[in-house]
Parts: structure tokens; C-alpha cells; sequence
């Protein structure tokens, strides 16, 4: 009786791995298109195959017994390649040097040991290898907040604490069709989980990188004007809270359509790439750089005032003034025009209004110069105090 549940159960896990795996292929082949393909996303590839094959011995380990046991070696085999991924997931790709003799050692020992001890040792391999996928797939679900990551620790933890418990029954009481089936019974609940918790965590994953890529311009990598806003909601409804001030610098690059024309337009990026990197070494930490558009730049200082605006621009202008640029041997003359404001009571949109006319004056000045403009809000007293 116990024997026929066992043989059911592998019957039933392996059309259900089947199942999982066909999609789960499907999925991956999905995402391998795309321009960054999830960390681990080979490894677990291969896991996945190899937990089918593993089955697939199982299955036929049934119809054609032979001598090795060769679904326990592919059991192992697996294993060793989730935790592999997980690894590589969660960036300690030296787990190999670790866990790859180790695979290897497991599956010579079929030459040397006894058939009794070779299982306990195929047991203890298997349960260290879920052990480090569990940890591992742990450590990156806490630390990225990442479900995906968590369900793939879960899994590890059911199969290293089935492990175990076959471990147990095996050696202790002797029962190894319970053993079995419980092995299978938890085997396929853990892969269904790994299969779950992998594209939770790449779907997640990927979310994250949409959210950054929409919030930061990609030739400079500072943040664009919706990631400007983002990041400046919060800060700047506190400062008019506590009536602090808020100072802007922007900086507009002189004649920049010019410069394109004149040296192509890899050399203008690369202009805007060397403007944006001269802006953040002149920030302080608390600063926001953002290319606002085209070649303007957005520079905003919380709990600051016009004259820190001010010089702030001024120093970038002498920066520019002193390190002439050189591209491709060709020496080019990179100058701006900065428009300074500061406000009590601002919102970005009144600080864009008022670094625009301040970058208007300075344009109208004449270029390469730095001019301010100070918003000051209307105070109306009311009727009695007017009188
Ligand atoms: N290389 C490059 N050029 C860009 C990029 N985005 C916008 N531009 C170019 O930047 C130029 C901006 O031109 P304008 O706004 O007239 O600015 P300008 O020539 O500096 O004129 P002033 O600001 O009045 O001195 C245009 O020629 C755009 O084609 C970019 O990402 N890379």
C-alpha cells in the first residue's frame, strides 16, 4: 500500500514538473529577449531542466530499475544548480568554488562508498544545497524587500527540513516508503515555489528598473524633470512648512546646438555627460542635479539661500572657464549661462520660472555669465491693517 502511494505520487509529480517547466521555459525564453536579462536567469535555466530530468528518472526508475541510483545523483545535480542561481542572484557568484566540488565529490562517491552510506551522504549533500538556496534566496528577499526571493527561501527551508526528516525515518525508524513519499510530496510543493518565487522576483525586479529608468535620463544618469519632481515633492513642502528657503541654479550650455553641428552629436553628448559629472563634483551631498531638458540643467539646494545659489553658479563657471574640454584631441570650449533664484515659499514650478528669467538675464547679458533674481512673495495684510 505504501509503495503504490509513492509510485502514484511520482507519476503525479512528474506531469505536474512537466506542466510547471513548460511554462516556466516559456516565461524564461521571454525574458532572455529582453536588454538586461535577469541575474541567475542561465542557471536557473538549468535547474529547471534538470529538475525535469530528474523526475523524468524517477519516473522511469519505476518501469526500468537499474543499479545506480541515478534520480538521487540528478536530485543532487539540481540542487546544486538552484543554489548556484540563487547565488548568482544574490551576487556572491564565488559560491561555486564552494559548492562545485562539492556536487562533484557527492557523485564520485558512488565508486566508493556502501549503498547505506551513500544515500545518507546524497541526503546531506542535497540538504546543504537547499540550505545555501534557502540563506542565500533569504538574504536578497530581506534585503531587496523582494516576496519572489522570500518564496524561493521557503522552498529551500521545506526541502532541508524534509531532508531531514527522510533522514530520520531512513536511519532511525526504518520507514522508507514514507520516506519517499514524503520526499516527493515536499519536492514537488518546493519546486512549485522556486518555479513562483523566480518570476515573482524577476517581475519585481524589473518593475524597480521601470520605475528608475522613468525618473533618469539615460545619456547623463542624473535625474530628469519627472524624477526631479519626484524626489522634490517631500523636501520642498517641508521647507515651505518651516518657511525655510530653497535656492536653484540652472545652467544652460552656450550655443550647445552649435557645438553639436559643429563636432557631430557623439561629441555633444559627451559634453553632456562631462557637464552633468562637473555639476555633481560641484553639488554638495544634499544637493539635486537633474537634466531638466535638452542641454539645461536644474540644480536645486535645500535650506539654502540666493547668495549660495550664486556662488554655486559662479563656480561652475570658473570651472568651465579653467578645464577646457578635450575630446577626441580636438580642444573645445565649453562655456554656460546659469540662472540663480531662491524662495522662501517655493514650488519647483516657481523656482523653474524664476531660474528661467534669471538664465534669460544672463543670456541676454551676453552668455557665459551668472545672473539672480530673488522671489518675493506677496504678503496681503488685511483690510484693518491696511488703513
Ligand atoms: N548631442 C545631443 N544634443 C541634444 C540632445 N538633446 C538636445 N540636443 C540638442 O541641443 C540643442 C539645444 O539647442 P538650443 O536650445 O537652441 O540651445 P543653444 O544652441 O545652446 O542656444 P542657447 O542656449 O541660446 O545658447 C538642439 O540642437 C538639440 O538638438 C542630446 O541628448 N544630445
Amino acid at each position: 500500500m505504501q509503495d503504490i502511494f509513492a509510485d502514484n505520487l511520482v507519476y503525479a509529480h512528474y506531469g505536474l514538473i512537466l506542466a510547471l517547466s513548460c511554462g516556466q521555459l516559456l516565461v524564461l525564453y521571454a525574458l532572455s529577449n529582453s536588454n538586461q536579462p535577469p541575474a541567475g536567469l542561465g542557471l536557473f535555466t538549468v535547474y529547471f531542466m534538470t529538475t525535469l530530468l530528474a523526475w523524468f528518472a524517477v519516473s522511469l526508475n519505476q518501469v526500468i530499475p537499474v543499479g545506480l541510483d541515478i534520480p538521487a545523483v540528478a536530485a543532487i545535480i539540481s540542487a546544486c544548480f538552484l543554489a548556484l542561481a540563487t547565488s548568482q542572484r544574490a551576487g556572491v557568484a564565488r559560491a561555486h568554488y564552494l559548492l562545485g566540488p562539492v556536487c562533484l565529490g557527492t557523485i564520485l562517491a558512488v565508486f566508493l562508498l556502501p549503498p547505506d552510506t551513500l544515500f545518507q551522504l546524497y541526503l546531506a549533500t542535497a540538504a546543504l544545497f537547499w540550505a545555501v538556496a534557502a540563506a542565500l534566496g533569504g538574504w536578497r528577499g530581506w534585503r531587496g524587500r523582494n516576496i519572489g526571493d522570500s518564496l524561493i527561501a521557503l522552498a529551500g527551508l521545506l526541502m532541508t527540513a524534509a531532508m531531514l526528516l527522510c533522514w530520520y525515518l531512513l536511519a532511525q525508524e526504518r520507514q522508507p516508503a514514507i520516506a519517499q513519499s514524503l520526499v516527493y510530496a515536499v519536492h514537488g510543493a518546493a519546486h512549485a515555489l522556486v518555479i513562483i518565487g523566480f518570476l515573482a522576483s524577476t517581475l519585481q525586479d524589473q518593475q524597480h528598473q521601470l520605475s528608475h529608468l522613468s525618473t533618469v535620463d539615460p545619456l547623463t544618469r542624473l535625474l530628469n524633470r519627472r524624477g526631479l519632481e519626484s524626489a522634490l515633492n517631500v523636501t520642498l513642502a517641508n521647507a515651505r512648512r518651516h518657511g525655510e528657503f530653497t535656492a536653484a541654479v540652472m545652467v544652460d550650455i552656450d550655443h550647445f546646438a552649435e557645438l553639436n553641428r559643429h563636432f557631430g552629436e557623439d561629441t555633444g553628448d559627451r559634453i553632456l555627460q562631462y557637464m552633468a559629472r562637473g555639476l555633481e563634483q560641484e553639488c554638495r551631498s544634499g544637493d539635486v542635479v537633474a537634466r531638466y531638458e535638452r542641454d539645461v540643467f536644474l540644480i536645486i539646494l535645500p535650506n539654502s539661500g540666493l547668495e549660495a545659489a550664486r556662488n554655486l553658479a559662479e563656480r561652475i563657471r570658473s570651472r568651465l572657464g579653467n578645464e577646457p574640454l578635450i575630446i577626441e584631441q580636438q580642444l573645445i570650449n565649453v562655456t554656460a549661462s546659469l540662472g540663480a533664484a531662491a524662495s522662501g515659499d517655493a514650488g519647483l514650478d516657481v523656482l523653474y520660472r524664476d531660474t528661467t528669467r534669471a538664465l534669460q538675464l544672463a543670456k541676454r547679458g551676453g552668455r557665459n555669465r551668472v545672473a539672480a533674481v530673488e522671489h518675493r512673495p506677496l504678503h496681503l495684510s488685511n483690510a484693518a491693517t491696511l488703513r
